[in-house]
């Protein structure tokens, strides 16, 4: 087995809550994981759940009251153990008076490249999270998405072996979305670690190896999509035009339950693992046209939901005076 890039061990952080008399609120509670060289680990939550408390913790932003945390084999405590790590925050703020290449070679500089360096690694890198174009323009100009893409940018900018992404599809449209999967299935092409926290969950299904579920500071569920998710078929459903009452009413005999869409247009939930072809037939005798057949599965939403609903938590000292 090689070392983990990332290792946990019962992490646990209380913040202090109040202002006269403050009390531990224990916002992580226990938190043991590892995370292997080449991994894409996605750290899921609903909010309030503890993801950024580990993250910060883990980039020594926030010292953790017991446990321990290691990177590289490194105590966190020490800073060497954040050489080799990129890391986006929840919130980047970025000198804005300077453009984003600027920013970039900044930064390349304060991690030891030297300036030609810095400003040739800054080049690439804004060309690849999609900001070519406005390398000049001042970052105060940059809308909340361009913020955020700088943000994944200065994350790699002295080219990290584990990259640790707080949120990184925030504030981000579809297309920066689709960018951003793009650019965590190329680190990990080459070979590097990811490790970010989401709430948008079809994103982790697709890109990680591996996800925890975290909900009121502690861990839920850890596996591979293949542990957690059950990938077998439970229904189908079946979209249909041109439908009449007469096919609807035998559609429901059938077991179908119906939703109407707009006059002749349903869509069928057919419960059972087996592909539907009698209501196929009966729908195209019918004069129905098929518009999509497609099986259900369980999602990573639904093992999402299962694990984090009912545990949500009211902060204290979060109540409206
Ligand atoms: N500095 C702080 N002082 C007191 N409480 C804090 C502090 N930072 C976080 N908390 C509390 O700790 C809990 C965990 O917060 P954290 O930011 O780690 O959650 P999260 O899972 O990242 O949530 P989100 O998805 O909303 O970003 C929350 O209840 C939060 O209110």
């Amino acid at each position: 087995m090689p070392e983990p890039v990332i290792a946990v061990d019962r992490l646990t952080k209380d913040y202090p809550v109040g202002f006269w008399r403050p009390r531990p609120y224990r916002a992580l509670d226990g938190l043991s994981l590892t995370v292997s060289p080449g991994e894409v680990f996605g750290c899921l939550g609903p909010n309030g759940a503890g993801k950024s408390t580990t993250l910060k913790i883990l980039m020594g932003l926030v010292a953790p009251t017991s446990g321990t945390a290691h990177l590289f084999g490194l105590p966190v405590a020490n800073v060497a153990s954040r050489r080799r790590v990129g890391f986006l925050p929840e919130n980047p703020v970025l000198y804005d008076y300077l453009t984003g290449e600027e920013l970039l070679a900044y930064f390349g500089q304060l991690c030891g490249l030297r300036p030609a360096d810095a400003r040739a690694r800054g080049t690439i890198l804004l060309d690849r999270v999609g900001l070519g174009a406005e390398r000049r323009m001042a970052v105060r100009r940059y809308s909340k998405g361009m913020v955020q893409r700088l943000g994944v940018a200065q994350a790699l900018v002295q080219d990290p072996d584990l990259v640790i992404l707080d949120e990184p599809m925030s504030g981000l449209d579809p297309i920066g979305r689709r960018d951003v999967r793009a650019l965590i299935l190329s680190l990990r092409d080459e070979g590097k670690t990811v490790v970010f926290s989401s709430h948008i969950l079809s994103d982790a299904e697709t890109l990680c190896s591996r996800v925890a579920i975290l909900a009121a500071g502690r861990l839920q569920a850890l596996g591979s999509m293949t542990e957690l998710v059950e990938f077998s078929v439970r229904a189908w459903e079946m979209l249909l035009d041109g439908t009449s009452p007469a096919l609807e009413a035998r559609l429901r005999e059938a077991g179908a339950t119906l939703t109407v869409l707009a006059a002749g247009r349903i869509q069928a939930h057919i419960p059972g693992a087996q592909a539907p072809e009698p209501l196929l037939q009966l729908a195209s005798a019918a004069g129905a046209r098929v518009l999509s057949l497609q099986p259900v599965r369980e999602t990573l939403e639904d093992v999402f939901l299962k694990h984090v609903e009912g545990k949500r938590r009211d902060v204290p000292g979060a109540e409206v005076a």
